[in-house]
């Protein structure tokens, strides 16, 4: 089933074009994942997505009544604040303390519901934030640089972790990251944005693509291959998509 989809989506920043005519779409239990260079567009997308920038051309459409779990690229917390993780996932909606602990379990964070969120370290807080966004059960997730702050394994891992979420909960995810190979690997589709969409497709196809080698080098391919050989056994790649690739496009916006 269709989530959302977008038809000749355009976004300005002030004269700045952040997003030209993106066509976009994600479908129910997918992994979607959209990389591209330093402002290209990637957060503008995310935001407009759930309603954040209001601001734009061309279209939305969203399924009905569609509930988006959304974890932000940053997130400040006041450290004058006195805030625990408790409190942190009850805002801004109330939920049970049944409720707060089985989001909290389902993200291995079970130790985490009374520690102060100005204390927690870069995985436990990114767990903090992931248990925030499945609070309400959303059927989409969105996750902009869902590991920013995570060193190697500790993005390894929490990747594995979002899949099992998925797994868990039976929701999309859409997510943006700047790890190529990692990322990439573990996603049914890869978007690969600058502007506008440059080349999409399946992370093979977008690794392959002469738009996306434009633009990060060859380089990634070889991570992405061992990546897939060592963890075949943990990946579930029931879907075959459609290899596309905007032949007319040439990497830049
Ligand atoms: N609130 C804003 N006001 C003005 N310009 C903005 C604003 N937000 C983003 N931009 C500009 O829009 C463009 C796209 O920014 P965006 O944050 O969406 O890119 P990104 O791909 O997420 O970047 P990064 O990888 O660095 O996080 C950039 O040129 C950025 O400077």
């Amino acid at each position: 089933m269709r989530l959302i989809t977008t038809n000749k989506l355009t976004v300005q920043h002030g004269r700045q074009t952040a997003l030209h005519s993106v066509d976009f779409h994600i479908d129910s239990k997918e992994i979607v994942t959209v990389v591209g260079p330093n402002g290209s567009g990637k957060s503008t997308l995310m935001r407009t997505l759930v309603g954040a920038i209001d601001d734009y051309a061309g279209s939305i459409e969203r399924k009905a009544r569609l509930s988006i779990g959304y974890v932000p690229q940053k997130l400040d917390i006041d450290r004058n604040l006195p805030l625990t993780v408790e409190r942190f996932l009850r805002l801004p909606h109330r939920y049970s303390r049944a409720e707060i602990d089985a989001s909290l379990a389902q993200v291995n964070g079970a130790d985490l519901r009374d520690k102060q969120m100005i204390a927690l370290s870069g995985g436990q807080f990114r767990r903090a934030l992931l248990a925030r966004a499945i609070l309400g059960r959303p059927e989409l997730l969105i996750l902009d640089e869902p590991t920013t702050g995570l060193d190697q394994s500790g993005s390894a891992n929490f990747y594995k972790l979002i899949e099992e979420v998925r797994h868990a909960m039976g929701c999309a995810v859409l997510m943006v990251s700047h790890e190529l190979h990692v990322v990439m690997a573990a996603s049914d589709r890869v978007i690969c944005l600058n502007g506008h969409v440059c080349c999409h497709g399946t992370p093979e196809v977008v690794a392959n693509a002469p738009q996306y080698q434009a633009l990060f080098g060859t380089g990634s391919m070889g991570a992405l291959a061992l990546y897939r050989h060592e963890h075949d056994h943990s990946h579930d790649h029931p879907h075959i998509h459609g290899a596309e690739c905007d032949a007319k496009c040439d990497g830049t916006s």
